[in-house]
């Protein structure tokens, strides 16, 4: 989802109050639907980055018009309201947020604010714990003479819902207390989360029960405790730590890090990574400790909460809104998370690239788990970049090591960075293979005729012998933007390559034919049926006629994507005329290659690789074999049926002086023109500047009409 504009709409300084006010209104709608679905359904629709972002600018908007700032603001509330499923209860002590930060400056200001709150000595130490931010959901436990009578979760901070038989079927839960100290009252708080093992086992059976899947632990723990069938919850391994309370008839401890013994000591579970700091610097450097560490705890965090340690100082500095004044989550950057790669493995592409993959230890980044990660090439495992330059100051990625990764919106997990400190002794440099690891051929890295530069790109030269390439390209050759054919998913495609029963396109528009005189028909398999056997033939069917830049694109020749395909289907019109040209064009001194390389928006690169393609007697056969299953529709002229140039053959020569080339090309093209780089007898009208040499003889030769530019803007006006 592309980020809202609000966000990066005006500076909040250049609204006027009444912009503001229906600003503030709008995204307070919006934020509100989005707690809906986090808080209620445990089923956000936008990443915590974005949503962080919303919530960035609707309180920007208050500081500025602090008119907006009203008891209704969603400044001044905490969660969403509960649902009607549960039964409600009401804290006796509300169930608040915290104080959000996320660089290391902001930690120190929160300091200096507390010690200017508490008119603190310069030089008399604070202290403080640090300890991780589990990225789970709250929940309230109270518990009377140590017998637990009843858990609630948050709900909008001061009604939750109750979840009392729930929360007694996990395990870390104790439904007694233990101990002579535990007072009589006592409301323990903390988070319910899931682990990652636990987390993907559960996905594993929502998927093998065609469930939805949840996107996070986080989400899969609240949608486990929210649960109106406890034997639901209770088929969850939900876990809990203890770091907070609410009523309690007398406090056992006068510290924060004291009551987490006392926690302890009564039984309940406590993050093993608190500390007790006494100087930002120490808080910081836990900070940091636990950040590299993050993907060792086998649960999500999502940073590290700071809390004044003298439960007497935090009496003093109070509230504010919604969040404690002693106490700050210090949050990890959204888009990056530290983890280990614990293997590196290659991925042989469509056109014999083989792929580098990082595979990693499962860490949430922005709300999705992530377990690969690309490295790009061989030159970039070793530290070296694009031109050859340094990057990562040389330091190359070994499997082992821990790495920083980053993952923005729905682009590719990237490797950034390597965190050397933490390299094991024994990692070797990572050895990229010279061999493609499906089909044992060479894989060489080519060297480019016009720069003399290797390419950073390693190419297996097994070409129709490899497998892998082959499957990619059926998968190419099915998917959404080519032929589109429901039913044909990669894992599908990997199947029935396996058993030989597709391993060339021309074999999908066979196979029911095939599959008809079979002795193992499909719809006779474990998985199948009647009925899917019979959507995949007609999803097939379906298909046997498809447009002409779809089965340009779908053909996978190299560099050519989307948008080249539909220059060339726009340029020529039916697949024949491209065929016809593409091979003559293996001449660089005919014709056809003048033609081929003159097409506005397609470049050598490209050009190269259309002839290349058509030059190779595996993808003339293919074609002919394909061609007769299949119908590719001619494309249309583009509509601009009334221009005087549609459908005609331009040539442009001679220095322009009112246009660039490239301009002048895309106009005729924009009017349905076809825009050539040499004159021919099929030229229709030649376009010549001051300058225009042997064309401009060719085009009387031809009998070509021949125009000025002021003639050809006089024909097709300036438009
Ligand atoms: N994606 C969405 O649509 C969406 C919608 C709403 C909220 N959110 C996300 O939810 C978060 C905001 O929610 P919030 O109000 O719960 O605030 P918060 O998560 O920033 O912090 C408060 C919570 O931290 C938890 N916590 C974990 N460990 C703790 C510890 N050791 N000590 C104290 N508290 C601890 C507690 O549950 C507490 O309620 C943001 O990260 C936001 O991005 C996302
Ligand atoms: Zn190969």
């Amino acid at each position: 989802m592309p980020p809202r504009s609000t966000s990066s709409q005006n500076p909040v300084d250049h609204l006027t109050p009444d912009e503001a006010r229906i600003e503030h209104q709008a995204l307070g709608a919006e934020i509100k639907e989005h707690d809906r679905r986090y808080y209620e359904e445990d089923a956000p629709s936008v990443s915590d980055a974005e949503y962080d972002a919303l919530r960035k600018r609707y309180e920007a908007l208050e500081d500025q018009f602090p008119e907006l700032k009203t008891p209704e603001s969603l400044t001044q509330k905490v969660g969403s309201k509960v649902s009607e499923k549960f039964g409600k209860v009401r804290h006796r002590v509300p169930m608040l947020s915290l104080a959000n930060a996320f660089a290391d400056e902001e930690v120190e200001e929160f300091v200096e604010r507390i010690r200017r709150f508490l008119q603190w000595k310069a030089d008399a130490p604070l202290a403080l714990t640090a300890e991780p931010k589990i990225d789970g959901l709250s929940l309230s436990l109270r518990y009377e003479n140590g017998r637990l009578v009843s858990a609630a979760t948050r709900g909008d901070g001061a009604v939750g819902e109750d979840v009392t038989n729930n929360a007694r079927t996990v395990g870390d839960i104790p439904h007694r207390l233990k101990g002579s100290k535990v007072p009589d009252i006592f409301e323990v708080r903390g988070e319910v989360y899931l682990s990652h093992e636990d987390f993907a086992a559960i996905n594993a059976r929502q998927e093998a029960a065609g469930k939805a899947l949840f996107a996070n632990p986080r989400n899969a723990a609240a949608g486990s405790l929210r649960q109106l069938d406890p034997s639901i919850t209770a088929s969850r391994p939900l876990r809990f730590f203890a770091y907070a309370w609410g009523e309690v008839s007398a406090m056992p401890a006068t510290t924060q890090s004291g009551m987490m013994e006392c926690f302890k000591s009564f039984g309940l579970k406590v993050n093993p990574l608190t500390r007790r700091c006494t100087s930002v610097a120490e808080m910081l450097e836990h900070y940091h400790a636990i950040e590299t560490d993050r993907a060792n705890l086998g649960y999500d965090i999502d940073g590290v909460v700071y809390k004044v340690d003298d439960l007497s100082l935090q009496q003093r500095l109070g509230f504010v809104s919604r969040s404690p004044r002693w106490a700050l989550a210090h949050k990890f950057p959204a888009q990056k998370a530290v983890t280990v790669l614990e293997d590196i493995e290659i991925n042989v592409g469509r056109t014999g690239s083989l792929n580098p993959i990082a595979r990693l230890k499962p860490v949430t980044v922005g709300g999705v788990v992530v377990s690969n990660a690309t490295l790009h090439n061989e030159d970039y495992i070793k530290g070296i970049g694009g031109n050859g330059e340094r990057i990562r100051s040389g330091v190359d990625v070994r499997i082992g090591d821990t790495v920083i990764i980053n993952r923005a919106g729905d682009v590719i997990p990237k490797v950034l960075d390597v965190v050397l400190e933490k390299r094991p002794a024994d990692a070797k440099p990572y050895e990229f293979p010279t061999t493609c690891p499906a089909c044992g051929s060479h894989a060489v890295r080519e060297v480019n005729p016009r720069t003399g530069k290797e390419d950073a790109v390693r190419r297996c030269t097994g070409g129709l012998i490899c497998p892998a390439q082959a499957r990619e390209r059926l998968k190419h050759f099915v998917s959404r933007n080519a032929f589109d054919i429901e039913g044909m998913g990669e894992q599908r495609i990997d199947e029935f390559y396996e058993e030989g029963l597709v391993q060339r396109p021309q074999d999908i528009f066979t196979l029911q034919a095939r599959n008809a005189r079979s002795l193992k028909r499909l719809e006779n398999r474990e998985g199948w049926g009647e009925t899917s056997a019979k959507n995949l033939f007609a999803a097939i069917e379906a298909r046997r006629s498809i447009a002409l830049n779809r089965f340009i694109f779908a053909l996978g020749i190299p560099h050519t994507g989307e948008t080249s395909a539909r220059l060339l289907a726009r340029h020529f019109g039916t697949f024949e005329h491209l065929r016809e040209t593409a091979k003559a064009a293996a001449d660089p001194a005919s014709e056809a290659h003048a033609e081929l390389t003159a097409i506005g928006g397609i470049g050598p690169v490209v050009a190269e690789a259309v002839v290349e393609f058509f030059k190779e007697g595996h993808n003339e056969e293919m074609l002919d074999a394909l061609l007769g299953e299949v119908t590719v529709e001619p494309m249309e002229a583009p509509a601009s049926g009334d221009s005087p140039v549609a459908g005609k053959t331009v040539v442009f020569t001679g220095s322009l002086e009112q246009m660039t080339r490239e301009e002048a090309k895309a106009m005729a093209e924009r009017l349905g023109a076809k825009v050539a780089g040499s004159v021919s007898k099929k030229t229709d009208i030649v376009v010549a500047g001051p300058g225009a040499g042997s064309k401009l003889d060719k085009a009387k030769e031809f009998d070509v009409q021949v125009m000025d530019e002021d003639g050809w803007f006089a024909l097709v006006g300036r438009g």
